[in-house]
């Protein structure tokens, strides 16, 4: 059966790049995925003075509203870089955050879509027709997770936390 998530207060709202589990990138902590989502969007940019402002905000919601204000000008390779980017994040909160990881491996094989209303690429849109790439990443990292998982039993190894 398919697992629709979105708002973190509704199912599995711990896939959602909006829930509080932070992470560290490159020595930095930034308090969820959506944080540093935003903020890698002007890397490099003529506006990389916002990514500061967008690592301080009060709220996922807030860094989201700094990062998608129209006036700002986005790194030139933005569309090229943003899945990986994502990917990278993602990934980082499901090795760092043990209680989550074991709901994502939790979901075996099934279908992970963001049911967002809105957003044809991330999500899958209000008609389900969408691009679904969260979801995509998602089941990738359950993917990489496991891979890892048996190199640690094979390797006696731990995966970090
Ligand atoms: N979960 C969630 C959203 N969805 C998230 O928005 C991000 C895409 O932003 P952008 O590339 O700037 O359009 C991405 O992390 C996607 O998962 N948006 C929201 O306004 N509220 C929410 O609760």
């Amino acid at each position: 059966m398919t697992i629709y998530f979105y708002k973190v207060w509704q199912p599995y709202g711990c896939f959602s790049n909006f829930s509080s589990h932070p992470i560290q990138i490159h020595g930095t902590y930034w308090s969820t995925v959506e944080h540093y989502y935003q903020a890698q969007k002007f890397v490099g940019s003529k506006d990389a003075a916002i990514i500061p402002v967008i690592h301080a905000a009060a709220t996922p919601e807030e860094a989201a509203a700094l990062g998608r204000c129209n006036s700002r000008t986005l790194r030139l390779d933005w569309d090229v870089v943003k899945t990986q980017v994502m990917r990278e994040a993602v990934l980082k909160k499901f090795l760092t955050h043990t209680d989550i990881r074991e709901i994502l491996l939790a979901t075996g094989d099934e279908m992970i879509v963001e049911n967002s209303p809105t957003d044809y690429f991330w999500g899958c849109g209000t008609d389900k027709t969408g691009n679904n790439h969260l979801g995509k990443i998602l089941m990738n990292v359950r993917e990489e997770i496991r891979r890892l998982r048996l190199y640690s039993v094979i390797t006696s190894d731990c995966l970090t936390e």
